[in-house]
């Protein structure tokens, strides 16, 4: 049996601008998903989901990285096991650490020998397969690992905060999300489509006061990110709850991240205040998640049997 894992992801700017081509900042954090592999009479897949055979209705994902494998192997039967600390349709990029530490554990069961690029880009076409629309900054991030800056495929440095998350728990679907700004966009593209640049603005700001360690700077910028968000419909009342909850407890900076609609929020703390804002977050009805970026991408658990 061969075990690989994958790390979720927040964003610091850009989700949704970044699918029309706009700069994001996105950056792994150190919450991973778990994919066990292992040759067998049939497919398996088991998940929290449940336990099925090839299903493009209740593992879409794990359904195409299968699909897609059979273009570099011969698959015919093999049992995946997921475990996964990253709460499922939640913004943190389930769908992307699923995928990538999928096709890192058929590659290394099979000997396919793809390298971290090929394992990205081929996790990039299944989320634009899933989604209909889908930008590569999930599964890049997840396949490397650190704070990358998309679409220029570009490393920063690593954020240094702590990084509280907050989940509303209500599922949101990036794929319905993606669909309805592509409808606001659709239908006034000359407000929509200013607000998308302005954020990706934000990242090209951002690009310096990331290597210079200015959360402060980034934090007032993110706050405005979380303005524009909202103004593209992404927003809902539980997440404006928990981010004014995160500032009013002293956070850095708070936003919604990934897709929207529901799931979760992101926000920097300070070196002493995670575990008040966590706090405020719970007080606020909030599930609070106290994590860090890593710089450590998709990555081989073990190898035995
Ligand atoms: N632990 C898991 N096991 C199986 N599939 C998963 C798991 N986590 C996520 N997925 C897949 O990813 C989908 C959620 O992806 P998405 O809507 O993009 O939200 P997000 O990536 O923000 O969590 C789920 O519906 C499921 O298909
Ligand atoms: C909304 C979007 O920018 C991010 C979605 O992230 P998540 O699936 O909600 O974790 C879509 C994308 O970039 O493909
Ligand atoms: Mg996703």
């Amino acid at each position: 049996m061969i075990t690989c894992s994958a790390p979720g992801k927040v964003y610091l700017f850009g989700e949704h601008a970044v699918v029309y081509g706009e700069s994001a900042i996105c950056c792994a954090i150190e919450l991973r998903t778990k994919v066990s592999v292992e040759k067998s009479d049939e497919i398996i897949i088991e998940s929290v989901l449940g336990r099925t055979g090839l299903d493009h209705d209740n593992h879409p994902y794990v359904s195409y990285v299968i699909e897609k494998m059979r273009q570099f192997t011969d698959i015919q039967g093999v049992h995946i096991v997921i475990e996964s600390q990253l709460p499922v349709g939640s913004g943190l990029g389930s769908s992307a650490a699923v995928t990538v530490a999928s096709i890192q554990a058929l590659n290394h069961l099979y000997e396919c020998e793809l390298s971290l690029e090929d394992i990205a880009k081929t996790g990039h076409e299944i989320e634009r397969m899933v989604q209909g629309n889908a930008s590569p900054t999930d599964t890049y991030v997840s396949t490397m690992g650190g704070v990358v800056m998309i679409p220029q495929r570009k490393k920063l440095d690593l954020i240094n905060c702590p990084i509280v998350v907050g989940n509303t728990h209500k599922f949101s679907s990036t794929k319905e999300l993606v669909g309805n700004v592509a409808k606001l966009r659709s239908d006034f593209p000359s407000v929509v489509e200013p607000i998308l640049s302005n954020i990706g603005q934000m990242s090209i700001l951002a690009e310096r006061l990331v290597a210079e360690g200015d959360y402060e700077t980034i934090g007032k910028l993110m706050n405005i990110n979380q303005g524009l968000l909202d103004a593209i419909g992404v927003g809902s009342a539980e997440l404006s709850s928990l981010v004014y909850a995160a500032r009013g407890s002293g956070a850095i900076s708070a936003k919604i991240t990934g897709a929207g609609g529901g799931g979760c929020m992101v926000a920097l703390a300070r070196e002493n205040n995670a575990q008040d804002i966590a706090k405020a977050i719970e007080d606020t009805g909030g599930e609070a998640i106290i994590t860090k970026n890593t710089a450590e991408g998709v990555r081989l658990e073990s190898l035995h049997g």
